[in-house]
């Protein structure tokens, strides 16, 4: 076991006496963003800002977004990936502040909803360098988008073929659209964040002969300009074996379209889903490799079928926002639970849990935790860091080595947790959502506020 090997594998006799408490201090690098550290005291600094004064102002929990690693993620994707359209996906996280990086860095933006939209067109993102995905978008939200001058609409469903047709008849205004196809690929990744299978509800799929039928549907369509094909294969993804498979489907389904429609459609999409860091049991690409590689595939391909290689574009969510928050908690108690074999589990309680971060609990997902106020000389205890939800399975962290002194008030920072943290937030048992600091050179800034009880008594029409 190495010095920063994961508990994640504990299975009642793991060696915790080879962690030092020193291992149990330090920050592991990979998991964090560009400007956390860690003094000798054990204070977590982020973006120049002592964890433990920023909480002091603003409580816990709350998450905490490095506005330098943010834009270093983004400029990374953008010049790697020289000749794309790199649309950063907002369903990861999305506010008008983080929007407007977004924009200033030179990315597109994608969004998956209304909502979505609306935060974007608050945050004067050009519509042009919008994508708009979804697999039920009402006529009226397509209406707006397409009025709005959104610059593609990820179409979805004959349904939707027919909804966008009819708008863009009517309103005058050209739809330029993709569509979405699925390529038959196991990604492998969760069930619940793999997109390009058969069973499941995005897209067309290409081997049924439906993506060909909206394509055929579509070139038909007045107004409407087809751009290209859309395959987004999962989330978490660290293998391109996936998007080899995908990309051959789909080129295959661009050959079929210039041989019988007669048209090579100028742009494909590749999604976005690739991996990042949670624990030191990921090993994520960068995306100067993942350029390559990616590149390199669909040159193969295009080669393999006679084919001009298309406008790419790449949707990377997670992999830009995800390292550069990170979620701070007070832990308010501390459990000891005898487990099999003599051993004992320390759960850790903490004062937020899967309202913050429902990833755990959904997806089975790892994370690593680390005390973010003080260094400790303690030896590690096997820990788990669990909310104060009414759930068992209430757990933010499922294995994490932490000092045998944790207490109720020390500070606990979880890494890895601006994508899909505050997105997929929810007010479960009536938690106020917490708020996302920003912080660069020293400064922080509330870019989202914490709820109030307001908030909570604002729906109820008692
Ligand atoms: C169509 C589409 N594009 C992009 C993404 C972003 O994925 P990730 O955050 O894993 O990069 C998703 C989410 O899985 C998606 O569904
Ligand atoms: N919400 C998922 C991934 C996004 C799926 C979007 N298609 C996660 O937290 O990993």
């Amino acid at each position: 076991m190495s010095a920063h090997a994961s508990p994640g594998s504990f299975t009642g006799t793991s060696p915790v006496w080879l962690k030092t408490p020193d291992d149990v201090n330090a920050l592991v690098p990979a998991l964090w963003s560009a400007t956390a550290s860690k003094d000798a005291s054990g204070v977590l600094t982020v973006g120049g800002v002592a964890v433990p004064d920023l909480v002091a102002n603003i409580n816990t929990p709350a998450y905490v977004l490095d506005e330098v690693d943010f834009r270093e993620r983004a400029r990374a994707f953008r010049d790697a990936f020289t000749g794309y359209d790199v649309y950063y996906a907002g369903k990861a996280f999305l506010c008008t502040e983080v929007a407007r990086w977004v924009a200033q860095e030179g990315l597109f933006l994608d969004v998956c909803s209304d909502g979505e939209l609306s935060v974007a067109l608050r945050a004067e993102v050009d519509p042009a360098k919008i994508g708009y995905h979804g697999n039920n978008k009402a006529p009226m939200e397509l209406r707006r988008a397409i009025v709005a001058g959104v610059g593609r609409i990820i179409v979805d469903s004959f349904a939707e073929v027919e909804r966008v047709a009819a708008i863009a008849a009517e309103t005058g205004v050209v739809a330029r659209v993709m569509v979405r196809v699925t390529a038959g690929v196991e990604a492998h990744t969760h069930e619940y964040i793999a997109t390009a299978h058969e069973d499941q509800k995005f897209g067309f799929s290409i081997s049924s002969g439906d993506a060909f039928e909206a394509v055929h549907r579509l070139l038909d369509a007045p107004n409407v300009e087809l751009r290209g094909l859309h395959s987004h294969i999962g989330s978490q993804i660290f293998d391109s074996s996936g998007f080899e498979v995908a990309a051959r489907r789909v080129l295959a389904l661009q050959a079929r379209i210039r041989d019988e429609l007669g048209t090579e459609l100028p742009e494909m999409d590749l999604g976005g889903g690739f991996g990042i860091a949670y624990t030191t049991q990921d090993d994520p690409s960068t995306p100067k490799a993942l350029a390559e590689e990616l590149t390199a595939i669909v040159e193969h391909e295009c080669r393999g079928f006679g084919l001009a290689v298309p406008h790419l574009s790449i949707e990377p969510g997670r992999a830009i926002v995800g390292p550069s928050m990170c979620t701070v908690y007070t832990v308010g108690t501390v459990k000891e639970v005898a487990l099999d074999g003599g051993i004992t589990r320390t759960y850790v309680s903490v004062d937020g849990g899967m309202s913050d971060n429902i990833r755990t609990a959904l997806y089975d997902a790892d994370y690593s935790a680390t005390l973010a106020g003080r260094a400790s000389s303690a030896g590690p205890v096997l820990g788990r860091v669990v909310g104060k939800h009414c759930e068992s399975g209430d757990i933010v962290v499922k294995h994490e080595f932490l000092p045998a002194d944790v207490a109720p008030g020390d500070l606990i920072a979880v890494p890895g947790t601006g994508a899909y943290g505050r997105s997929m937030a929810s007010n479960y048992n009536h938690a106020l959502r917490p708020p996302v600091v920003a912080v660069r050179d020293g400064e922080s800034r509330v870019i989202v506020r914490r709820e109030t009880e307001d908030d909570l008594f604002a729906t109820d029409m008692g």
